[in-house]
């Protein structure tokens, strides 16, 4: 959340109260033993991994997106408050102190993970407990029984999250959560065996491993002679050709003419290219070959599996399948590789406002033109989608939404501008447009009708904050994107890439730079979109002030730089290729 995982949001506020802080779970500074056996367990684990300076603990999960500072110091201030607002029960141990600040929900829920306590009271709490039944399993309630508490009403900040579905549920995600959310979200598509070539685009489903070695038998690198032994060389035909199999051998003392690619023939321990040789001829005997000074050294002969063995792994899965893999497949002699993807798009845009591209002028009052919709098509390419066929058009009727939603429209597009029945089944449909929640925007309701899941609805991102990524029921993907065109591209290029990411389960490097005075195009609450140019010194010049209703503020801009919510000046951004 707020563009950084929710440990982080949580670890940072912790920090700004104490100088000690410990994350307790399996990967975390400390764990609970046995791993998973509770929260009461994980806070005995915390608490003896403190120093002993240490004399009041906050204790906080890890799942409040909301958490901030201020939170916090009002929970420590009110722990170090006379026992007037004391509101637990005494018991016979109490003196009437008490021991925890509890945070109170603004739903007026206890919130039994967000408290400030007095070491001793919970050391001793803990203790107790460890005697009567054991830390394992217990509720993080029973902590709490028979204290004297002294509860803060913390409001928003108290907020937890448990599921996905519970943090988009709960309004716009920070762009850095995109991902995280559609791999919840998103079920991946079955990895299928094809012919490498077929499979170009796809992402290997599992490692690329030589079925041959490179190469298969030993051949020549060179146009030139083989060479059995020392030489000079006494030269016998035939000569050797690419593609001719099982050469005859050759004794010591002897050449072949060899061409480049073709078998070396038995006995022949090295291949020299004719630039390197010798040959003459000594009256009627045969013609003799002699290496030059130059050749000492040089062999063009490539033994088999010189570039791998048979079993080595060229790529790991997860790798996209580019035509150089494919080629490199072939040479290692697989005939099928097993991919996922690639996932097949169609664009749909929506708009009864919206005329094709081409539509002649002059335009009736209140109609424009198509300007995303047929180069979408380029941008989802860059973003590894394969898309079929020109943009589809879904008019501004709940019928229509309803039956492209269902697929009874199909998810093709033919050149009369409308989606046609019959058409081929896609992975996804990328909807331009009717996402907000206007009039006209039908998206919503219709996915509710179908029983779609929705996997992600609205970003905390300028351009392109509308943006919906939903499950439909058939396993087909909607990727909603907003309908300003500089919107829609932005969306496209970004999550658009993490879809593809999702079902298929691709791994990329991000391309990160770094951009001077950064905290100036930054904005709080929100990461930007931002066209990038590059400055002629191989760093990236960013554009502050866009305008969503065009694309004229993209040209000549090649990229575009995702400036995170609140970035500081030194921080990364990453460069993404949009076209
Ligand atoms: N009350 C609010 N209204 C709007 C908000 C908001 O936060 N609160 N956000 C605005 C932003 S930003 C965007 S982006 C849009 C997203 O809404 P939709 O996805 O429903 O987009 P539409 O209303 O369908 O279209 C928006 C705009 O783009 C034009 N458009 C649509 N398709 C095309 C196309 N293929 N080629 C060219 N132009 C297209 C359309 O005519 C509209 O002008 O919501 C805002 N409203
Ligand atoms: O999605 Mo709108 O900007 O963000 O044009």
């Amino acid at each position: 959340m707020a563009g950084r995982p929710m440990l982080e949001t949580v670890v940072r506020a912790a920090a700004a109260v104490s100088d000690a802080v410990v994350t307790v779970g399996p990967g975390g500074d400390t764990c609970e033993e046995p791993p998973y056996s509770g929260p009461v367990a994980g806070i005995a684990a915390g608490l003896a991994a403190l120093p002993e300076r240490v004399d009041l603990v906050v204790v906080v999960a890890c799942d409040l997106p909301d958490l901030d500072d201020d939170t916090l110091h009002a929970l420590v201030a009110a722990l170090g408050r006379p026992t007037a607002e004391s509101t637990g029960r005494p018991t016979a141990e109490s003196t009437g102190r008490p021991a925890a600040a509890l945070a109170v929900d603004a739903g007026g829920r206890d919130q039994y993970l967000l408290a400030v306590w007095h070491r001793p009271a919970l050391a001793a709490r803990l203790d107790a407990l460890r005697r009567f039944g054991g830390l394992g399993g217990r509720p993080v309630r029973a902590l709490y029984d028979d204290e004297v508490l002294t509860r803060v009403s913390v409001g928003a900040p108290a907020r937890d999250v448990d599921t996905w579905a519970e943090v988009v549920a709960s309004g716009p995600i920070a762009l850095a959560d995109v991902r995280a959310a559609l791999r919840v979200g998103l079920v991946p598509l079955p990895a299928t065996a094809r012919p490498p070539l077929a499979a170009i685009g796809g992402v290997l489903a599992a490692p690329l491993v030589a079925a041959d070695p490179m190469p298969r038998e030993p051949v020549s690198a060179m146009d030139g002679y083989a060479l059995a032994g020392p030489g000079p060389w006494r030269l016998t035909g035939p000569a050797l050709r690419a593609g001719t199999s099982a050469p005859g051998g050759l004794v010591a003392g002897t050449a072949a003419p060899i061409a480049t690619g073709a078998l070396v023939p038995v006995g022949s321990d090295r291949v020299l290219r004719h630039e390197l040789v010798e040959v003459t001829r000594d009256g009627s005997g045969p013609a003799v070959v002699t290496a030059l000074p130059g050749a000492a050294g040089q062999d063009d002969l490539r033994p088999a599996g010189e570039d791998w063995a048979a079993g080595r792994e060229l790529a790991e899965a997860g790798v996209t399948l580019d035509p150089a893999l494919s080629s490199a497949a072939l040479s290692a002699g697989l005939t099928s590789v097993m991919v996922r993807g690639p996932v097949r798009a169609i664009v749909v845009t929506t708009g009864d406002e919206v005329l094709p591209a081409d539509t002649p002028s002059p335009l009736p009052p209140g109609r424009i033109r198509d300007t995303v919709g047929p180069l979408l098509g380029g941008v989802l390419a860059r973003a590894g989608f394969d898309c079929a066929g020109p943009p589809g058009h879904c008019p501004d009727t709940i019928d229509a939404m309803d039956r492209l939603i269902s697929g009874a429209a199909g998810t093709g597009a033919g050149s009369a501008h409308e989606v046609g029945p019959g058409q081929p089944t896609v992975d996804v449909i990328v909807l331009v447009g009717a996402t907000g929640r206007g009039v006209a925007d039908h998206l919503r309701p219709a996915l509710e009708r179908a029983g779609a899941t929705i996997v992600l609805d609205g970003v905390r991102v300028r351009p392109g904050g509308s943006q919906i990524v939903a499950a439909l029921p058939d396993g087909r993907v909607l990727l909603g994107l907003p309908g300003n065109p500089l919107a829609a591209v932005s969306a496209a290029a970004t999550t658009g890439r993490a879809v593809v990411d999702s079902l298929t389960g691709r791994e990329r490097a991000a391309v990160l730079a770094r951009v001077t005075a950064l905290d100036r195009l930054s904005a709080p609450g929100r990461a930007r979109i931002l066209p990038a140019r590059p400055d002629g010194a191989g760093g990236w010049a960013l554009s502050g002030r866009v305008r969503t209703a065009h694309l004229a503020d993209l040209a000549g801009a090649p990229a575009l730089a995702v400036v995170p919510e609140g970035a500081g000046a030194d921080d990364p951004v990453e460069i993404v290729d949009w076209i």
